[in-house]
């Protein structure tokens, strides 16, 4: 559903990514691993257009999307939560999942928030009225989901989900992954640094190194081996 080909990406002089190519079937969960700083989130914002691809393409469902904006993208059905989750932190927790429906719809219709949104975060109907700033990290996170959960995006793309979240919410989002992932009508593109979180929730999986894969494989055939030339600090 999602094939990426020979993505070129980067910040004005420097390039980052040096023709990644990547792909994401119907219903799989695939992580891509990487060190520090190789690339991984620039990966994530060239897919969703926030970043602007140098070369190489981007195709979702068929269709060419490179050239696209990414209100398109989202409007194709990609839902995307960044790293650092920028939840708007004056607007009501009402307001952030409204703006996300919107953003991904082209126009609100009225000021129902769908079911699909919170049905996997009961907490977040509690706090409709809260500002979003005023939540902790955990919660903001559940609201991130919850704002592209919202428009029933059949490609999410997660940068660090778990990033700066303590243990049980961590455990929260492993089973919103698992849940997600069992109901098989939405795929996922995981930007992961936990191994043992990773090893949870994949299906295949990506390393990046200079700019390019340098290993690709189901899984369980992620060996020791692998996760030492490529992962260890
Ligand atoms: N806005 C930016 N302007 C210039 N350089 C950037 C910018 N964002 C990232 N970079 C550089 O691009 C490279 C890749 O960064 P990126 O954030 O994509 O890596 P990452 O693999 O996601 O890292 P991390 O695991 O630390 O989040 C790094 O060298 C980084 O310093």
């Amino acid at each position: 559903m999602l094939t990426v080909e020979k993505l070129e990406s980067g910040y004005g002089e420097s390039a980052v990514l040096r023709g990644v190519t990547l792909q994401v079937r119907p219903g799989q969960v695939v992580c891509l691993l990487g060190r520090n700083g190789t690339g991984k989130s620039t990966f994530v914002k060239s897919v969703m257009g926030v970043l602007k691809a140098r070369g190489g393409t981007v195709s979702y469902g068929g269709r060419d999307l490179t050239r696209q904006a990414p209100g398109e993208r989202a409007r194709s059905g990609i839902g995307y939560v960044p790293q650092g989750r920028e939840i708007f932190g004056q607007l009501s927790v009402r307001e952030n999942i409204l703006i996300g429906l919107e953003a991904a719809r082209g126009k609100r219709r009225g000021d129902d928030i769908p079911p699909a949104a919170v049905e996997r975060f009961p907490v977040l109907p509690t706090m409709y009225g809260r500002r979003g700033g005023d939540l902790s990290g955990g919660q903001q996170q559940q609201l991130a989901f919850a704002r592209v959960l919202a428009a029933e995006p059949e490609l999410l793309l997660l940068d660090e989900p778990c990033e700066g979240i303590q243990p049980s919410i961590v455990d929260d989002i492993r089973d919103v992954i698992r849940s997600i992932k069992s109901d098989g009508r939405t795929a996922i593109l995981l930007v992961e640094q936990s191994l043992e979180f990773v090893r949870s929730v994949a299906d295949y999986v990506y390393i990046l190194e200079k700019g390019s894969i340098a290993w690709q494989g189901e899984l369980e055939a992620l060996d020791d081996e692998t996760v030492r030339r490529y992962l260890t600090v």
